[in-house]
């Protein structure tokens, strides 16, 4: 991800807002010296329409040119934000899920949504109002120094000290923003980590525990929040105070020449204006320098956040394009591996030598004690993470020579607990494969027996997910996760079943839908029930990340010490053993 090159994009707007600026800001200096040769005019008893029609063309045009220089400007910084965000969106989409997995939720909150904004405002707003400001400022001085060099060094003097110290306050500012930045921040993180686990803080009744905590980040925020404005409101009185001050010694020193005829009224006037219109550019000149300085904190944090290794880019570096792959056979089994070895951390192997094969259709159970490493089998199949040593192919192709969106299409994953998306169930049905017409869905709502579900619903498929009524329990999620799969038509689908006690009624509508999908492609279930292990075509043994045994629940009971004991906890030895 690249900043300079998405301000690049939007360099014709900036380009364009920087120049009415600039025209502006003539427009602006002309206005004092204009004036000036009117009240010579007057003094002189000279025509003055021709003048009088320059200077309104001059003010009007100064006041359309800074109007266009705002919204030039403003609309860049908009669109600037605009690619920003979308760009790091489909970045932290595309990531790589090891990389992914290690930052920090509310960071990339923040990151994302006020980084963006204040790093592309600030790079477009703080940049062109600076450079419409040092012209101003300069131009002014200089015009100044034209009219009359010695009231100007006066002028400059009682400025200057104004100017030091409003310097000395842009720079708190910043510090205490930069402070108020990290507060809200931690705030957004807070709020984050107890939202997400909003059930625990209930039942643990923690509601005024994590109430006060939140109260805490959020007064740290509005303390800081509170110095930034107590520095920022000071700055303009302080430029204030330089103003008065080097008008009242312009205007008595400059009114006693005038009497001594050293002086013309006209160049006092002119210089008195422009006195008046140095000190907004010198406050903005000072308030940008501070922005800037801000906007720098915040465009390193996009940056870093935009640089998370892309899953894609992993793949056309370590694997090269292109290669030519060999026709797979019908019949090639729908998952193989083939002494997978891997680790999450350095020297610490999660899996080792795991080596099983799933035949293109039925189901298969894994079973083993909880961290034997189940999960991490469907993780390496969908390629979240690498394997260390080992292949692993799926319809007969090593997942390393397939592209990630064609693996994924080969591959259905249903998670234990199945997050609902925005939307009806119609689009959480449809997610996988939005084109898919009206007799795949209820092919799919059949298969995984949730016909009669939806169809007792009043607004059926067209049902909101999350609204009153329309909630799904675990097994309701479960199998609409597996319809949504179904319609993806997938070669396997990973099934993480649902531990929590379903009722019977769901259990047999979870196990009559798993047998249904089995039918038509692999299932691989991480297995929790007997009625899943039972009805399994073979059963995969887990241990301490190894392949302890293959078999179908009878073989294993009768050949397997560890499944039996597994069994044994699971199941009471009356329903094991038959
Ligand atoms: N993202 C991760 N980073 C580091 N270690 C991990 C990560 N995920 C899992 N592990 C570790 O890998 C091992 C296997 O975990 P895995 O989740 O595959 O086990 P599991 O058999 O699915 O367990 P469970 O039945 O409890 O879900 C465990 O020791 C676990 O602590």
């Amino acid at each position: 991800m690249n900043l300079r090159e998405i301000v690049g994009r939007h360099r014709a707007l900036l380009i364009a807002g920087v120049g009415m600026g600039l025209v502006g800001a003539a427009a602006t200096l002309a206005q004092p010296w204009m004036l000036g040769r009117l009240i010579e005019a007057v003094a002189l008893d000279k025509p003055i329409a021709g003048t009088v029609t320059l200077i309104a063309l001059f003010f009007i045009a100064d006041a359309a040119l800074g109007a266009g220089h705002a919204y030039a400007i403003g609309r860049a910084g908009e669109n600037i934000v605009f690619d920003t965000r979308r760009i790091l969106g489909g970045r932290l989409l595309r990531s790589q899920i090891p990389h992914f997995s290690r930052l920090q939720q509310g960071d990339v909150f923040s990151r994302t949504v006020s980084d963006t904004s204040i790093a592309c405002l600030v790079v477009a707003q703080a940049m062109a109002q600076m450079v419409t400001s040092v012209f101003m400022v300069v131009g002014g001085i200089v015009l100044m120094a034209r009219l009359d060099w010695k009231l100007l060094l006066t002028a400059v003097g009682c400025l200057g000290l104004a100017s030091g110290g409003a310097l000395l306050l842009a720079r708190q500012v910043r510090i205490a923003a930069m402070k108020n930045r990290q507060n809200v921040g931690a705030f957004g993180s807070g709020l984050q980590r107890v939202l997400g686990a909003i059930t625990t803080v209930k039942a643990s009744r923690a509601e005024e525990r994590e109430t006060e905590e939140l109260a805490r980040l959020a007064d740290k925020a509005r303390r800081s929040g509170i110095r930034v404005t107590g520095f920022g409101s000071m700055l303009t009185p302080v430029m204030n105070v330089g103003t008065q001050l080097s008008l009242a010694v312009v205007i008595a020193w400059g009114m006693a020449r005038v009497a001594t005829g050293s002086l013309s009224s006209a160049d006092l006037t002119s210089f008195v204006m422009y006195l008046f219109y140095l000190v907004s550019p010198l406050v903005m000149l000072f308030m940008s320098i501070g922005q800037i300085q801000q906007g720098r904190a915040a465009v390193q944090r996009v940056m870093e956040l935009g640089a998370v290794p892309q899953e894609e880019e992993e793949r056309e570096t370590e694997v090269g394009q292109g290669k030519e792959r060999e026709p797979v056979a019908e019949s090639a089994p729908a998952v193989c591996f083939e002494k997978v070895g891997f680790a999450y951390q350095q020297d610490a192997e999660v899996l080792r030598d795991v080596s099983f094969t799933l035949p293109p259709r039925g189901l298969t159970a894994i079973v083993g004690a909880s961290g034997a490493g189940k999960t991490t089998v469907f993780q390496l199949i969908e390629r979240f993470f690498q394997p260390g040593s080992g292949t692993i192919r799926v319809a007969g192709i090593d997942i390393a020579d397939l592209r990630l969106a064609e693996l994924r299409s080969k591959v259905g994953y249903v998670e234990q607990d199945t997050p609902l998306l925005r939307g009806t169930i119609r689009e959480n049905l449809t997610y996988a494969n939005p084109d898919a017409d009206a007799d795949d869905i209820a092919r799919a709502l059949r298969l995984a027996s949730l016909e009669s579900f939806v169809g007792e619903l009043p607004q059926g498929l067209d049902t909101e997910l999350g609204e009153r009524g329309a909630g799904l329990s675990g097994g309701q999620r479960q199998r609409l996760a597996i319809a949504r799969t179904l319609l993806q038509r997938p070669e396997v689908i990973l099934l993480d079943e649902v531990t929590a006690h379903l009722d019977s009624d769901t259990e047999a509508a979870l196990r009559d839908a798993m047998t249904e999908a089995a039918r038509e492609c692999a299932v691989l279930a991480i297995a929790h029930r007997l009625s899943t292990i039972a009805q399994a075509d073979r059963i995969i043994v887990m241990e301490e990340g190894g392949v302890r045994a293959i078999g179908t629940h009878r073989e294993l009971i009768e050949t397997d010490e560890v499944y039996r004991r597994l069994a044994g906890q699971q199941f009471t030895t009356e329903e094991a053993l038959t």
